[in-house]
């Protein structure tokens, strides 16, 4: 049965799963017949009054008007047309997309959903929730509306005997559809009733408990009596049975069955299928908190949850962590000298040791399946002892060591597709092949042109395996376990004979530039206002929806669309994810405030430097939203950070890279690739800055560049105003660069717009440097420096200290009459230079232009 988390409300799990655009993972589609086409089925018991799926597609307001009599909710051809709020809406699902909500079918007698409409950022949603207790292996149904639908017609048509084919007694109820028998069978949801009963079992596990009644434990011991099969993923009572089944399609089970019944390898080899098939239920129970685990050993008392247990590693058996010790004696997996060096590390790392650095590590990993990978792979154990021994004391380090760790807990999710469950196996050389596949199904290479996607992602992996590798061998070295160093040693020359090719597949990528089509400036600008937009509609409406829900999926949405916001306005995502509550709340005291709109805050960078960080009035009053939300949304009262996770962990925050990666994936941008791309940061950042002045200050702006173009602010966020932000953008950039001797004498209509955006440089080409640096490099090699174009000059410089003499001319303070508030962050080099241009521009601008 399906268990809401705690303290979340049906309406909330459905606002987390409108926010995160998923369904829930035991939902599935399944073909039912030429008739009634596909249709919706849930592998597990859903209680009454869950929110079940969300009805997605592309939603429109529509003008027309119908007779309040006729304000009714239908849906017809994908097209589900409703009323809320008095106005008349539709949502268009008719776009194959892989979600399920749209291909739930009708059931007008007895449906077990009702569509309820929830509102998220301004929008109405249409969700799925549960009438009545929904069975396991039920189709999922919901009464369409009073239209006289063509199939109801066919009700009184259906046999009963189509009925039986169903095979779920629970999910039988009046046929709506002309059912062929072969195809009603796909639906059946496996219990195989005729086969079960009466028989034997082939293993007598201990936890392999045969009921007939096929009933799940009472609710308040939350354990399963079934096994689950690994190849179809049904909850059986006899699993030995229903493995038969599978035996023409999985080698694994043909090869079992091959043995004489009752042998010794038989049993064991059988346990091992029957772990695999539980261990794969239970790892989709603790990833969505839905369902009822598998554990090895029932028990009349004991809970059995993810913190009550945990997965042996090496036989997958789900064990209570009070006996793993015991359990790790007779593990039958365990049989060789070479695995009990990661069980002793793992027993004494996991279990003995004294509080450390390496275990408030480990336990400040979310948890989430990646996170149980890691906690439970005795390698990334061992490689966590590691850096942290290393980094010791260094707390700043370990958030970047639970990102790694996670990197990794990740990869060898992928690999359980491999059949290789643990780093331990996937160091060894025979797998590195596999190891291979992986990297390249997840850094995306392409097999025809021989190239990754993301070398960036190809090249960390490589490097994270090879030092994961190197903690290997010194351990066994250590251990004088002479098979494991020779192993392992052979596999970090695998990776280096691989990775070096790597390497040479990156300067292939730089020499010979890619074929795709480039952008052209305008449809990047576009993009560009596209993400603007869809920050600026977010923000507002994630500000609506806190004020009415106060959740952590909420507060997650409000901050992550605040801290993309301020990403796109400064260079530096990594800088700005960090910021501190000290710094935004120290941002008065030290005079940070520039002009009306904008708002700097200085943050300490890894170097101690201060980083000046923009912000928009709007951008503050949400932050000050947000802050005023974390204590009852679950952030930990300790966490330092402005933009905490409500996860209530004391040192987490969200990332800056991945909320903006979100958005960019969001906004319908024609090339969202090159909005995240390192080689066009710097114009989303000028862009964003253009697009966040106000109308009077971008008319400063259009005086300064000696042009009288329309400074409506509304006016640039229009796709016709491209092409002039592209302008501004450009001059901007060239300002800056030192390079703006170019357009000279040239009004903004006579300079050029490149139809093709300038090429990459080799850094950020192929988007290695990118990746490891973040989406938004890191401000390396910047100094803390804001630059405020006054109108008319001269120039204010706020520089540190010790750069005063270089500048010229030297701050002087705040000029008469205004000053135009572009805030251009510059580096050392091109400081003087843009000084100079200034002037340059001032002697171009006719003096009649300042009133
Ligand atoms: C929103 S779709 C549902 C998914 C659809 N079954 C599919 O395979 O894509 C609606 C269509 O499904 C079919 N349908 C829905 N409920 C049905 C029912 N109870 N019996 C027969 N067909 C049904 C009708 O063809 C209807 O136009």
């Amino acid at each position: 049965m399906e268990m809401q988390k705690k303290q979340q409300t049906p309406e909330q799990d459905a606002l987390e799963h409108i926010v995160s655009c998923r369904d829930k993972p035991f939902l599935e589609e399944r073909l039912i017949d030429s008739f009634k086409g596909r249709g919706v089925f849930t592998q597990q018991a859903i209680e009454p009054s869950t929110f079940v799926v969300e009805y997605r597609g592309k939603i429109s307001r529509l003008k027309t008007r119908k007779s309040r009599r006729k304000h009714e909710d239908t849906l017809n051809n994908y097209l589900y047309e409703f009323y809320w709020k008095g106005t008349h809406w539709c949502i268009d699902a008719s776009k194959e997309d892989k979600t399920l909500g749209r291909i739930v079918n009708d059931d007008h007698i007895n449906p077990n959903c009702e569509m309820k409409k929830v509102e998220f950022e301004g929008t109405p949603h249409l969700c799925l929730f549960a009438l009545r207790e929904i069975s396991l292996g039920e189709e999922i149904t919901f009464n369409y509306g009073t239209s006289s639908y063509p199939w109801r017609s066919k009700l009184v048509a259906a046999s009963c005997s189509d009925e039986e084919e169903l095979g779920d007694p629970k999910s039988k109820r009046v046929s709506d559809g002309n059912y062929e028998p072969e195809q009603a069978a796909l639906i059946s949801d496996g219990d195989y009733k005729p086969e079960e009963a009466g028989s034997s079992s082939d293993v007598h596990g201990s936890d392999n408990d045969c009921d007939n009644k096929d009933t799940e434990e009472p609710k308040a011991v939350h354990q399963s009596r079934r096994n689950y099969c690994y190849v179809c993923g049904k909850g059986m009572t006899k699993i030995s049975r229903h493995l038969v089944r599978h035996a023409d399609e999985e080698p694994d089970i043909a090869k079992v069955l091959a043995l004489p019944k009752n042998s010794k390898e038989r049993k064991m080899l059988l346990n091992d299928l029957r772990n695999r098939g539980d261990y794969k239920h239970n790892q989709k129970v603790l990833k969505t908190n839905c369902g009822v685990l598998k554990a090895k050993r029932r028990t009349k008392t004991q809970t059995v949850n993810g913190e009550t247990h945990t997965h042996c590693q090496h036989c997958k058996g789900f064990i209570s962590r009070t006996f793993m010790s015991s359990h790790f004696s007779k593990c039958p997996n365990i049989s060789s000298n070479k695995a009990k060096i990661f069980h002793e590390s793992e027993k004494s790392s996991l279990f003995t040791a004294p509080l450390s650095d390496m275990q408030r590590i480990i336990l400040g990993l979310p948890s989430d399946e990646t996170s149980f990978m890691v906690k439970h792979d005795a390698v990334l154990i061992l490689l966590t002892q590691f850096l942290s021994d290393k980094y010791d004391g260094c707390q700043e380090k370990h958030e970047d060591i639970k990102q790694m760790l996670r990197q990794m807990g990740e990869f060898l999710l992928a690999l359980h597709g491999k059949s290789i469950f643990s780093f331990k196996d996937a160091l060894k050389p025979q797998n590195f092949s596999k190891i291979v596949e992986t990297v390249k199904s997840i850094a995306g290479f392409n097999e025809k042109k021989g190239r990754y996607k993301k070398t960036g992602v190809a090249l960390t992996l490589g490097q994270t395996l090879k030092e994961i590798a190197n903690v290997v061998v010194s351990k066994a070295e250590a251990d004088a376990d002479e098979e494991m160093v020779r192993d392992t040693k052979t596999f970090i020359k695998l990776c280096e004979e691989e990775w070096k090719n790597l390497s040479f597949d990156k300067k292939e990528n730089l020499l010979s530039p890619p074929k795709v089509n480039r952008p052209s400036t305008i449809p990047f600008t576009q993009d560009v206002q596209a993400l603007y937009k869809c920050l600026e509609t977010t923000l507002t409406s994630a500000i609506d929806t806190i004020k009415k829900y106060e959740s952590p999926q909420v507060y997650t949405a409000l901050c992550r669309v605040i801290v993309a916001q301020v990403v796109v306005l400064n260079k530096g995502a990594c800088e700005v994810s960090k910021m501190t509550l000290e710094s935004f709340q120290k941002r008065e005291d030290a005079a940070q405030v520039l002009s009306k709109h904008f708002v700097q805050i200085n943050m300490p960078n890894k170097t101690r430097r201060n980083v000046p960080v923009l912000l928009t009035s709007k951008l503050v009053d949400a932050l000050n939203l947000l802050l005023s939300k974390r204590m009852t949304c679950g952030v930990h009262k300790d966490n330092g950070f402005v933009f905490a996770k409500p996860d209530g962990s004391p040192s987490s925050f969200l990332r800056g890279r991945i909320c903006i990666k979100l958005f960019i994936n969001l906004c319908h941008a024609k090339n969202p690739e090159y909005l995240l791309s390192a080689n066009f940061q710097k114009r989303i950042v000028r862009v964003f800055q253009i697009l966040n002045l106000e109308s009077d200050e971008l008319e400063h702006l259009a005086k300064l560049l000696g042009r009288n173009i329309c400074t409506e602010k509304s006016y640039y966020r229009q796709p016709e105003a491209a092409v002039e932000l592209a302008k501004i953008a450009q001059l901007l950039l060239a300002m800056e660069e030192g390079s703006l001797e170019r357009f000279k004498g040239n009004s903004l209509n006579d300079i050029e717009i490149e139809d093709i955006l300038e090429p990459a440089s080799p850094k950020s080409d192929d988007g290695a440097e990118n990746e490891r640096q973040g989406l938004f490099p890191e401000w390396s090699e910047t100094f803390p420096k804001v630059l405020v174009l006054p109108v008319p000059v001269p120039v204010y410089v706020p520089v540190p200290m010790n750069m005063y003499s270089q500048c010229t001319p030297q701050p002087v303070g705040l000029p008469l009459p205004l000053p135009v508030p572009l805030f251009l962050p510059v580096t050392r080099d091109s400081a003087e230079s843009i000084v100079d241009t200034i002037q340059e521009i001032k002697e171009k601008i006719p003096s009649d232009r300042f009133e």
